[in-house]
């Protein structure tokens, strides 16, 4: 019998490490790895020169769709997803509106993905002071897990977690078996810092820089490690900025608390200095720190002690990346398409970060935490989800497919390009001397949790 596609000669990136072999896909699946597939095939590919990746699972994304799609959408989040090798993603419940809140929310925003997504996709639902009591029917619907925000989101529709309903949110979370998901700053820190600097009337870039310190972090990192460790909920904490932080994770870990560690492309990638020079782009929150703390966090990567890096891609349109009051404006940054880009130049070549630990951070260690059973790695019986690069290949970055492509990322040189996106076995994105090109045909299904394993 035919196999549906052979993979031909490239660098398999397994979790063992890269191997010289074939993979062959029938069914969406990988059916077959080894040196040399002999089975006839409908398609082949001749992936010599090339590392075959397992496509990046992108556990951190803003893609605001229902209600803001004039931001970000299903159908361009998704073109930078798959131009950077993702091929699955998990949408926070801000800032589409309404916010990803209840059942009725959850409906909408899973049919809006199935109609648009070219990607695989799972949603996350909020945990807020106004729907501690939907959690039990989120979790039935198949959220991911529930985002809280330990300080103001940007969006007063979806209202931080005061102590009582983050602690009260982990025990419905730890019933449900479900991951916990923190954006943690100090509200205290932040709020006071902010309105402190800007009633001096101090609102440049370094003034909002300075108004969320580290300490913000640190403190926020450490009561959301102390909840989770008394309701025995699982915590994930999202966008750590400081080594800091990923360190009282990993020490949280070590005495049996259930807590895994993000970071993203924008702290590994940019400076303070670089916020001060391409401005608005660069805001998000935390915010992107000095050139020594992001040495730390790749030392900290390297170490194994960073469990995902997510693109915490947050576009905005061009008018409220803009201002004189850097306070005012939009927190978030462009990434999606970048996060592969920023782990093999900055990680693999300039860092001897090994190809199965990008590997690691950006695939495998996300489809665990999150129970996306078929995803994450090349192996026999996962989904035929390949981003296909050339490792050696030097590239400027100039044709972004986010909605506005206002990013940061633009002219930015990288090594490592991702020529083809697989999902299931489908081509959902080529890279060709006339540009990108995107197969219309392909959409992606609904990720929900696997059962739990013991
Ligand atoms: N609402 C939203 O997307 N917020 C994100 N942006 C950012 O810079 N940090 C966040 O948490
Ligand atoms: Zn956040
Ligand atoms: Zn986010």
């Amino acid at each position: 019998m035919a196999l549906d596609l052979i993979v031909r000669g490239g660098t398999l990136v397994t979790p063992h490490g890269p191997i010289l072999a074939d993979l062959g896909v029938e069914d969406g699946r990988i059916v077959s790895l080894a040196l040399d597939v002999f089975a006839p095939a409908r398609e082949e590919i001749d992936a010599t020169g090339l590392h075959v990746f397992p496509g990046v699972v992108d556990a951190h994304v803003h893609l605001n769709e229902p209600g803001r799609t004039h931001w970000e959408g299903f159908d361009t989040g998704t073109r930078a997803l798959a131009a950077g090798g993702a091929t699955s993603f998990l949408d926070m419940p801000l800032n589409s509106s309404p916010p990803l809140l209840d059942a009725r929310a959850f409906a909408e925003k899973r049919a809006l993905g199935e109609a648009k997504s070219r990607l695989d996709f799972g949603l996350w639902g909020g945990l807020t002071p106004l729907n501690l009591t939907e959690l039990d029917e989120l979790a039935a619907c198949g959220v991911i897990g529930f985002k809280a925000f330990m300080s103001h989101s940007g969006l007063d529709e979806f209202p931080a977690v005061d102590d009582v309903t983050l602690f009260e949110g982990m025990r419905a979370a730890r019933r449900a078996g479900l991951v916990v998901a923190t954006h943690a700053e100090s509200d205290a820190f932040t709020r006071t810092l902010s309105q402190v600097a800007r009633e001096q009337g101090r609102a440049g870039v370094r003034d909002y820089l300075a108004s969320r310190p580290p300490v913000t972090e640190a403190e926020a990192v450490g009561r959301a490690i102390c909840f989770a460790e008394e309701t025995g909920a699982a915590l994930h904490l999202v966008h750590l900025s400081t080594a800091r932080g990923v360190t009282l994770a990993a020490e949280a870990r070590a005495r049996g608390v259930d807590v895994t560690a993000e970071t993203c492309p924008h702290y590994l990638h940019w400076t303070g200095e670089d916020v001060e020079r391409v401005g608005a782009l660069l805001k998000c929150a935390p915010p992107i720190r000095d050139a020594g703390a992001r040495e730390a966090l790749w030392a900290a990567l390297k170490a194994g002690r960073i469990d995902t890096v997510g693109s915490d891609h947050s576009p905005a349109p061009p008018e409220l990346k803009t201002g004189e009051d850097f306070f005012a404006i939009w927190g978030g940054i462009s990434g999606a398409q970048s996060t592969l880009n920023v782990l093999l130049d900055g990680g693999y070549w300039q860092r001897d970060v090994p190809l199965e630990l990008v590997a690691a951070v950006a695939s495998l260690n996300p489809a665990r935490r999150f129970r996306l059973g078929s995803k994450g790695a090349l192996r026999l019986g996962a989904d035929a989800d390949l981003a296909l690069v050339r490792l050696d290949e030097t590239f400027t970055l100039t044709e972004l497919h986010d909605r506005h492509h206002g990013n940061p990322y633009r002219g930015q040189s990288f090594r490592g390009r991702v020529q083809a996106t697989y999902l299931r076995g489908q081509r959902v994105f080529a890279q060709t001397p006339g540009g990108a090109l995107f197969d219309e045909s392909v959409r992606g299904q609904l990720l929900r949790p696997t059962k739990e394993t013991a």
